[in-house]
């Protein structure tokens, strides 16, 4: 028998999928969610930017002498009451950080979708805004790579000059380490990324970075949805160095699985697995990099989590189902 189109799955279902990215301003939340978004669908997807919960505004955090990264500077508490809101159904009025003048704009109505994601520097920070979790995931670039994106993207779309990037990454760090490094011990994936062993020029002219994704084990496989890839099949169509490694490691005490990707893949072989993937997930939209040549490492670590959080889902609603039938 046909397993239903995925997307049909995740509209007809009764819950809201919660995705919780936490990990530090411009550390790769929404790159790494993208894979997801574009296999479910924009209109069953719905994003909350934690930055729209800081309680103060930039005038106010610089006159108290605290950046964002400090809990009590966001309102986590409305975060949760508006995820508990969204999770059964109602719509909420969310507020709105404007990042071009630093003050806040009028909250708007933020409706509830099949799937919502949210990216912030406190995703995980409380047991409460934890339990509300399905799937979590921590972003966790090298110091290295974290400056080489934050300049870019602060330069170009915040108006920020290179110093005033430098200078506030090295204000923000106590902070980082304190309140946001360690929530990544309660992600069920954590995204470690580093400049490719491949040569900076990879990094900084192709976007090419050793990606490795630390997971705790699976607790249940998926029995509709089993992917299969032939990596082998995949590697013959290989033109530019890439490498594959799986292992075990130590993180934050505790022990996971990890996969190490670093280089680039031929369109043709990632087009192999993103079919595999869209075939057994009966999601036709895995269109992600069709106009492209080469797909790098970190784009290939996207389908990969996106297919992880898809297992989570369905094992989920199996469980909801199972339960719903007594
Ligand atoms: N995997 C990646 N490969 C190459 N560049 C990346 C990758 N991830 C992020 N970047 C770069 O870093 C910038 C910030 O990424 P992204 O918007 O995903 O971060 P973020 O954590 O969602 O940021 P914020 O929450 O502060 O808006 C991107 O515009 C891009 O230039
Ligand atoms: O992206 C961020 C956190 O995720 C910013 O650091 C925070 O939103 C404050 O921004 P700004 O001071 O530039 O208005």
């Amino acid at each position: 028998m046909d397993t239903p189109v995925f997307r049909d799955l995740i509209s007809g279902s009764n819950s809201v999928f919660v995705i919780g990215v936490a990990g530090d301003s411009g550390s790769g939340k929404t790159t790494f969610t993208r894979a997801i978004r574009e296999i479910v669908g924009a209109d069953l997807v719905a994003t909350i930017t934690l930055d729209d919960y800081h309680r103060y505004d930039r005038k106010e955090r610089k006159d108290l002498g605290i950046t964002p990264l400090v809990p009590e500077a966001n309102n986590l508490d409305l975060l949760a009451d508006h995820i508990r809101a969204l999770k059964s159904g109602n719509t909420v009025m969310k507020p709105v950080y404007n990042h071009s003048d630093g003050t806040f704009d009028p909250p708007i109505p933020f409706r509830p979708a099949r799937v919502l994601i949210l990216e912030g520097l406190h995703t995980l920070f409380t047991p409460e805004l934890r339990s509300l979790l399905d799937f979590s995931l921590f972003v966790d670039p090298d110091p290295a790579v974290k400056t080489l994106w934050k300049i870019r993207r602060d330069m170009q779309r915040r108006g920020y000059s290179r110093a005033e990037v430098l200078a506030e990454m090295e204000e923000r760090k106590p902070d980082y380490e304190r309140y946001i490094a360690p929530q990544r011990a309660y992600a069920d994936a954590v995204i470690r990324i580093a400049c490719s062993g491949y040569g900076e020029e990879a990094s900084e002219e192709r976007n090419v970075y050793r990606v490795t994704i630390l997971q705790k084990k699976l607790l249940q496989q998926m029995v509709e949805i089993g992917l299969s890839i032939d990596l082998g099949e995949i590697f013959r169509l290989c033109e530019r160095p890439f490498l594959l490694e799986f292992g075990l490691s130590s993180l934050d005490g505790r022990e996971l699985s990890a996969l190490v990707l670093d280089g680039e893949l031929a369109a043709s072989a990632i087009r192999r697995l993103a079919r595999t993937i869209g075939r057994e997930t009966r999601s036709e939209a895995v269109n992600l990099f069709a106009d492209r040549q080469y797909v790098t490492a970190g784009e290939i670590a996207e389908l990969i989590l996106a297919w992880r959080i898809l297992n989570r889902w369905h094992v989920l609603e199996a469980a909801r189902s199972a339960h719903a039938k007594g």
